[in-house]
């Protein structure tokens, strides 16, 4: 594309240079700079992009954008925007060059601290059933409807994001499901994104080291909201709410009649509710009331909290114009979400389960769900990760020690931070369950497993679908459902009766 034609999606640049210039890529790593490509030097929380701007030109880049003016010895010959907000700039740039994929199919988004993997799931299964083709971007798995690989984000930044809805697209995609993190709004990697769907699932305490406090961590979800409200990009985006989560009621209040909107949940005055809820350890049923009529919901998956996942992923499917009664038979037969209440074996009647709960609500939720099938005990073998939000840390040890009948705390990932370190600062928080801390992993594990007994379960929490775990020094291969079904597998021998 010419410059000239993507800057007039800008607000008000300043512009220098030969604005025919033609730009083929966009980035904010002046290290994937070359000829053609523009790059916009983006603030950011460690780094100065600014400061990689002569690197940026040795490397040929074809225009520089920044949001302060040019230094004396810019080259006359590479073209220099300047403009307010730089992350703006990326995010248009990006849509631009990949053609503004995201209105050539229907796209859902799912925003909210607990729930968007599974939803996500849920709506990308529910798609494909019903329109072969669909794609998926979210914390575990990227799929432009062709391949599917390992995801590095949660939401990637703009680049990457369009270029996989273009890549969508282009494989014959209908619709796809992705999941809007919080640290994506606020980095703008969604600007410019058109949705026909955006999910709010709930908000609980999470990522307070980057948000403060949960009131800017709430506002930040609901700026998507507004953004969509303020300007749909060409679509009818529907607002799909948990309207018995306290922020989703302030959501709903704030959204007014500004946006289309799906209420969801338990509650007498949701669009679609869920009644008459029962599960066993293979699954779970409820009857669903959604326009009038009451549909028996069959599904794989355990957990109260999954009735929301499932409600939010029906109504979303509806919202982008799929048949309730499709959708709903479609979730019959939903796949195993990696890492999510992964049922990862039975021995000598201990049963073992993953989950990835790493907030303090989906630690209690876990840990009820577990407990609710009527173990003789839970035992729960958790950790905190390490430059995350420590606040959370003695809350989670409260909410796992509290439902559990016995813990050990061990690592997560502790990236940057001393593990034991961590593990004192969860233990602030355990109440009377016994309870017992070692810092190895694989090590909790085979403990936690080997001494359970007869009718035990054994939640693993925190690390779900991860196959890696991260030190200071280095990233070690680690799975906890491998580990899981080795400790099972070298059980010792359980003593034998005497006659
Ligand atoms: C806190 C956070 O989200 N940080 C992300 C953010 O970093 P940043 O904006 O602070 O960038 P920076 O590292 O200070 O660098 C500033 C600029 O200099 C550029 N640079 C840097 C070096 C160089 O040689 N040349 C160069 O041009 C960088 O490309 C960048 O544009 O932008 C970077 C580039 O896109 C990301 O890699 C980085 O993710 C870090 C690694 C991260 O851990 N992010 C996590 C917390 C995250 O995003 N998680 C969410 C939510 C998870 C969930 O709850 O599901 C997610 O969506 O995954
Ligand atoms: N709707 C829900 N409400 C509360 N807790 C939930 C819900 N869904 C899942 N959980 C719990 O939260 C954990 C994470 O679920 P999931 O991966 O679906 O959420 P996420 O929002 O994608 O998380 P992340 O932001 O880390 O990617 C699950 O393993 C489960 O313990
Ligand atoms: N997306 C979340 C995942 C946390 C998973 C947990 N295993 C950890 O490493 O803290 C985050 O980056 O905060
Ligand atoms: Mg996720």
């Amino acid at each position: 594309m010419i410059l000239r034609d993507l800057i007039a999606h800008l607000d008000r640049p300043l512009h220098a240079g030969n604005l025919d210039t033609e730009i083929q890529a966009v980035t904010s790593d002046s290290r994937l700079v070359g000829p053609g490509v523009a790059f916009v030097a983006v603030r950011g929380e460690s780094q100065d992009g600014r400061d990689f701007i002569p690197a940026a030109l040795s490397r040929g880049a074809a225009v520089i954008i920044s949001d302060t003016a040019a230094d004396e010895g810019h080259p006359d010959e590479t073209p220099f925007i300047q403009v307010s907000d730089t992350r703006h700039a990326l995010a248009a740039f990006a849509r631009l060059l990949a053609g503004e994929p995201s209105k050539k199919l229907r796209l859902a988004g799912v925003t909210g601290t607990n729930g968007k993997t599974t939803t996500a799931f849920l709506l990308h299964h529910l798609m494909k059933r019903v329109w072969h083709r669909a794609g998926m971007i979210g914390t575990v798995v990227v799929d432009d409807g062709e391949q599917a690989k390992p995801a590095n984000f949660t939401t990637p930044g703009p680049v990457e994001l369009n270029a996989l809805l273009a890549s969508m697209v282009e494989h014959g995609c209908r619709g796809a499901a992705m999941e809007v993190s919080s640290h994506g709004i606020d980095q703008k990697r969604i600007d410019g994104v058109a949705f026909d769907a955006a999910v709010f699932t709930n908000l609980t305490q999470d990522h307070l080291d980057y948000h403060g406090t949960l009131d800017a961590y709430a506002a930040t979800k609901f700026s998507w909201f507004e953004s969509l409200a303020i300007d749909p990009l060409g679509k009818k985006p529907v607002a799909v709410v948990n309207f018995d989560d306290g922020y989703g009621e302030k959501l709903v209040d704030l959204l007014g009649d500004r946006l289309p909107l799906i209420k969801y949940g338990f509650n007498v005055h949701c669009d679609f509710r869920a009644n008459n809820f029962k599960q066993s350890a293979r699954g779970m049923e409820f009857e669903l009331t959604a326009k009038g009529k009451s549909y028996l919901v069959r599904a794989p998956l355990i957990g109260r909290f999954n009735v929301y996942n499932i409600l939010s992923a029906l109504a979303a499917a509806s919202a982008m114009k799929i048949k309730v009664r499709d959708a709903v038979a479609a979730i019959a037969e939903a796949p195993q979400v990696p890492g999510r209440m992964e049922f990862c074996g039975t021995k000598d009647g201990v049963t073992v389960f993953v989950d990835y709960a790493h907030t303090p609500d989906a630690v209690t939720n876990a840990c009820r769900t577990l407990k609710e099938l009527n173990p003789n005990r839970l035992i729960t073998v958790f950790g905190c990760g390490g430059d995350r939000d420590k606040k959370k840390r003695p809350l989670m040890g409260k909410a796992a020690s509290e439902i559990s009948d016995a813990c050990i705390i061990t690592s997560d990932n502790p990236r940057s931070e001393e593990p034991e370190a961590i593990l004192k600062e969860i233990e602030s928080g355990m109440t009377g369950t016994r309870y017992r801390s070692v810092v190895d992993r694989a090590e909790a594990i085979r403990i936690a497993i080997h001494a359970a007994g007869q009718g035990d379960i054994v939640l693993i929490a925190g690390k779900g679908h991860e196959t890696y775990q991260q030190f200071s020094d280095r990233t070690i291969d680690f799975d906890d459902r491998r580990e899981a079904r080795r400790a099972l597998a070298e059980r010792p021998e359980p003593p034998q009766r005497k006659r």
